[in-house]
């Protein structure tokens, strides 16, 4: 019966967990908090990994391990291997300049997003590597000079876990890539002219892995800070395939197909995870290029495709709500379901950190429909919950519209433990909506990527998670019917804002 362990390395957290490999059980697992921000020294996350390590009891009896992570942020490394500058995460909107230039110098406007979405299969926003690269070549030309490596942050903390040896060692998988702007999922092979372009030459980027494919060993004496349980030989798994130097390492992948993988979706599953980003994907057995850039076309984590839309305004708009009415989270559920479908009118537009989806990075958010009726607590709670979701079901029609079908939503990340997001949801979205139990699904597919690296086969091990809430579809049109009428209108940030 091997372990294996996956890890979550995501915006707000570090997960990790240990599971069996043959049955998925869960056996211990850890956490620990990322700094806040949009650029952040990768140290932090290391750290936080080796704290969440420990706490899940160490690595060193399990046969595989395998990272998942926040897409898109981008760790530059000069030619030691030592981090350039703190890395700019997926929410960092500084190179949405960066991204218009792109666009432009491709040919502008619908010509330009066709390049773009036929070239990698996404149309570039600040979030994506490509542009963060780009900025960081104009912005700060002497940092820009001593980059001699652009790596992702799961292909970093692999890199970290197998002891550093070297960037030729950097590897990645299919569905990281997929959200640089410069590989393409369509041929499975880097752009390196269009990385030239976004950079002004060419630097060295990970190797891409396949879906069971090992990036290397783990080294234990990484670790060793980590606790007493991770230093040991590393190579105890009963029965594992884990060699002397370590528990293998798998490819990792972009956290969204973590998720996919973790859950297990199907054709006709679309996911919608809420967490500090939103987003919603469906697998796909071919590659999507939507020129509009609404739908981003990435690779999933075991062979196929993960067309995939994403919002910047998620679990954090509950958090705001809460800070602002003084509440905790589950409290603002109770409120918000306290309030009739639709809040009586009122809406609020979620865009508090600018937007990605619409493509409108100095959006800041707003309310409308304000009156005596609706000025209470219940009603912003309520239009919270329904504009966050609004935002999110704008992505599940336009993933619809690309051709994915659409039987059941399958919600997870954080904000999906709130009572009002549950039940809300199936009104806002018009299908029904499936709860997998609390759990950390990205962490989870990482997971059962290191089973399927440490248990081989053609096929990864089937893990089904029990305890799973269903909730009938029952759409009120009007809450989406309003919130179009709202969308439009938002003010953009104040110029030193
Ligand atoms: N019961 C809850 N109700 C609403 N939001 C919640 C609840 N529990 C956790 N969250 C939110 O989930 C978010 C973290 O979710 P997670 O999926 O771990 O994010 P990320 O993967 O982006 O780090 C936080 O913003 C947190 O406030
Ligand atoms: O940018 C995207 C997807 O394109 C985000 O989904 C990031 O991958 C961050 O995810 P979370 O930390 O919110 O899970």
């Amino acid at each position: 019966m091997p372990l294996v362990a996956g890890v979550d390395s995501s915006t707000q957290s570090c997960k990790v967990v240990v599971r069996d490999a043959e049955t998925g059980t869960l056996v211990r697992q850890g956490r620990a908090a990322h700094p806040d921000g949009t650029e952040v020294d990768p140290a932090a996350w290391w750290s936080a990994l080796q704290t969440a390590v420990d706490a899940a009891g160490g690595l060193a009896d399990v046969a595989a391990v395998s990272v998942a992570g926040q897409q898109h942020g981008m760790v530059c490394l000069d030619e030691a291997g030592q981090v350039v500058r703190p890395a700019l995460l997926w929410n960092d909107t500084r190179s949405a300049d960066a991204a218009a230039q792109l666009i432009e110098e491709a040919g502008g406007g619908e010509a330009g997003r066709r390049f773009w979405a036929d070239a990698v299969g996404s149309v570039p926003v600040a979030s994506f590597t490509a542009t963060k690269l780009r900025w960081l070549a104009r912005h700060e030309p002497a940092n820009a000079d001593r980059v001699a490596a652009v790596c992702l942050p799961h292909d970093w903390l692999t890199w970290r876990l197998a002891g550093a040896p070297g960037l030729e060692a950097l590897r990645t998988d299919r569905s990281d890539a997929s959200g640089t702007g410069y590989w393409s999922p369509a041929t499975g092979e880097y752009r390196f002219d269009l990385l030239e372009r976004a950079f002004g030459r060419r630097l060295r980027v990970p190797a891409v892995l396949g879906p069971a494919e090992a990036a290397g060993q783990l080294d234990p004496a990484v670790l060793a800070g980590a606790g007493t349980a991770a230093t040991g030989p590393g190579a105890a798994a009963p029965g594992g395939v884990a060699a002397p130097g370590g528990a293998l390492l798998g490819p990792g992948a972009g956290d969204n197909a973590a998720a996919g993988f973790g859950v297990g979706a199907r054709l006709g599953d679309v996911v919608v995870s809420i967490g500090t980003s939103g987003t919603v994907f469906s697998v796909a057995d071919s590659p999507a290029a939507d020129p509009s850039g609404i739908v981003a076309g990435f690779a999933d984590a075991t062979g196929r495709f993960l067309p995939l839309v994403a919002t910047l305004n998620a679990a954090r708009v509950l958090d705001a709500a809460a800070g602002l009415l003084r509440v905790g989270l589950d409290e603002l559920a109770d409120l918000a379901l306290s309030a009739s479908p639709g809040a009586d009118g009122l809406v609020m537009v979620p865009y508090l950190e600018g937007e990605r989806t619409p493509n409108r990075p100095d959006a800041t958010g707003s309310v409308h429909g304000l009156t005596l009726r609706t000025s209470t607590p219940a009603h912003l709670a309520r239009a919270a919950v329904e504009g966050m979701l609004c935002a999110l079901a704008d992505g599940l029609d336009a993933l619809a519209a690309q051709g994915a079908v659409v039987r059941r939503v399958i919600l997870v990340g954080g904000a999906a433990r709130s009572a009002a997001v549950r039940r809300i949801a199936p009104q806002v979205f018009g299908y029904p909506v499936v709860v997998p139990p609390p759990g950390e699904y990205v962490a989870d597919g990482a997971a059962r990527q290191a089973a399927w690296l440490a248990l081989g086969g053609s096929e990864p091990p089937s893990w089904t998670p029990a305890g799973t809430e269903e909730y009938a579809a029952v759409p009120v049109p009007a809450i989406r019917e309003r919130y179009a009428q709202a969308r439009e209108r938002h003010l953009d940030r104040p110029a030193q804002g």
